[in-house]
């Protein structure tokens, strides 16, 4: 279902541009790919980027007729900055869930019901249908994701880590912060006190009848966590010094880097993959293959710039940039997730993209206050180069 390259997704992105309207804005919570873009997997590794995708749909609607869809957009931007502010809730999501991993270690019962959660097998026909869909094709509509963290959590009383986590083995669009921080909206962390329950008749709406489940539960307490870490400062756009040998370091962050080439002339190229490292657990190999392949892609579509490309590992980056004599390596900025976890201990000058540059301040709160800046961001988007 989604091939990894650019020339995918510009199809993809071609075909849908037409439904971002009105088309979009009525249908697009029925849980059918057919009424939703299915452009996550390119958005999140920015094979295409949230800048492309808005400018195909301002090319062809007006702001306001777009409204919804572009809103929807600006959701992963308002994440990833709002975790920016707040690197602490990942890194807390990445120790309760070691804490739950250790207790499925050791309660069988746990282990047990995790397990036929995540295998599809609980007998709640819809859930089960999810779960499946999810493990089989790397890809679930935006509701059924609602729909199925929140019978994880408030029906089945699994904890929210765990769901979090098969997630991210499964999805090809796994991110670090709209997976967290939407189950912990679902689970009512996010927005204190503000849960989301799955309710059988919206269920039978949007699913148009396919499913009727029974047995739901009917109340969602909020779980309780910790509270919000302070806000603290938004990373500094590392600055590249135009005057020393420099290479290049592509992650799966990234993967159009012709904003940056436009800055530097790259010595030597380095490729980082960190998928194996969003889980704990083993990768559902279509999500290794998709970055795999995608980076690849990227490789190929850029190699003329590039220079000698090479696979790295976060301990032999600093050996291959001796090798190619560099002073620095320049990457584009590695946001809070695995990939920034893994290369912690290497010196990297990390830019920021103008788009993130813009809009991350302003993820200070909820959605609500940041969606006042969309057309401002918007009308700055068109003047920046990437
Ligand atoms: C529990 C849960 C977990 C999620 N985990 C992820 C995840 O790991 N990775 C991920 O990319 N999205 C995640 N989402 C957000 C959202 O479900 C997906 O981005 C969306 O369903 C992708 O499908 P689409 O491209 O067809 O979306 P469309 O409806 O076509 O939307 C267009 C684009 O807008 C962005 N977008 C839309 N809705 C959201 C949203 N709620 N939050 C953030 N961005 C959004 C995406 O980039 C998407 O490609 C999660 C949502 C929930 C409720």
């Amino acid at each position: 279902m989604f091939e990894p390259t650019y020339t995918a997704a510009l199809s993809r992105l071609n075909t849908f541009t037409p439904q971002a309207g009105r088309d979009y804005a009525n249908k697009r919570n029925y849980d059918d790919v057919a009424h939703v873009s299915a452009l996550s997997p390119y958005i999140r590794h920015r094979i295409i980027t949230e800048k492309d995708v808005l400018q195909a749909t301002l090319a062809r609607h007006s702001p306001q007729a777009a409204e919804k869809f572009i809103q929807e957009v600006y959701w992963r931007t308002y994440w990833k900055g709002w975790l920016e502010m707040r690197p602490g809730v990942w890194a807390m999501y990445r120790a309760d869930l070691q804490a739950a991993l250790n207790r499925v270690q050791t309660e069988s019962g746990l282990r047990h019901e995790w397990e036929a959660a995540c295998k599809g097998e609980t007998g709640i026909d819809c859930f089960d249908h999810w779960a499946k869909q999810l493990t089989e094709t790397g890809y679930l509509h935006n509701h059924a994701r609602m729909w199925f963290a929140s019978i994880w959590i408030f029906t089945l009383r699994l904890p929210w880590t765990l769901g979090a986590d098969f997630f991210m083995r499964h999805l090809l669009d796994g991110d670090p912060a709209s997976n967290t921080l939407s189950w912990r909206w679902v689970g009512g962390l996010q927005t204190i006190g503000k849960t989301y329950l799955a309710r059988p008749d919206n269920i039978i709406k949007y699913t148009e009848g396919r499913f009727r489940p029974k047995g739901l539960a009917t109340f969602a307490a909020a779980l309780e966590g910790t509270p919000h870490p302070d806000r603290g400062p938004l990373p500094v756009s590392g600055e590249i010094d135009s005057n020393v040998r420099t290479g290049l370091l592509i992650t799966e962050e990234d993967l159009s880097p012709g904003w940056l080439l436009q800055q530097f002339r790259s010595r030597a190229t380095a490729t980082l993959l960190a998928t194996p490292h969003r889980s704990p657990l083993a990768m559902n190999d279509k999500v290794n293959k998709f970055t795999h392949g995608a980076l690849t892609d990227c490789v190929n579509r850029y190699a003329e710039q590039l220079g000698t490309v090479t696979d790295v590992t976060p301990e032999t980056l600093d050996a291959w940039a001796k090798t190619h004599d560099l002073d620095q390596i320049v990457t584009s900025y590695l946001p809070i997730g695995p990939t920034r976890d893994a290369l912690k201990n290497v010196k990297l000058v990390e830019v920021i993209r103008p788009y993130d540059a813009a809009a991350w301040p302003h993820a200070t709160h909820g959605f609500f206050r940041f969606k006042e800046k969309i057309p401002g961001l918007l009308g700055k988007m068109q003047n920046k180069a990437a």
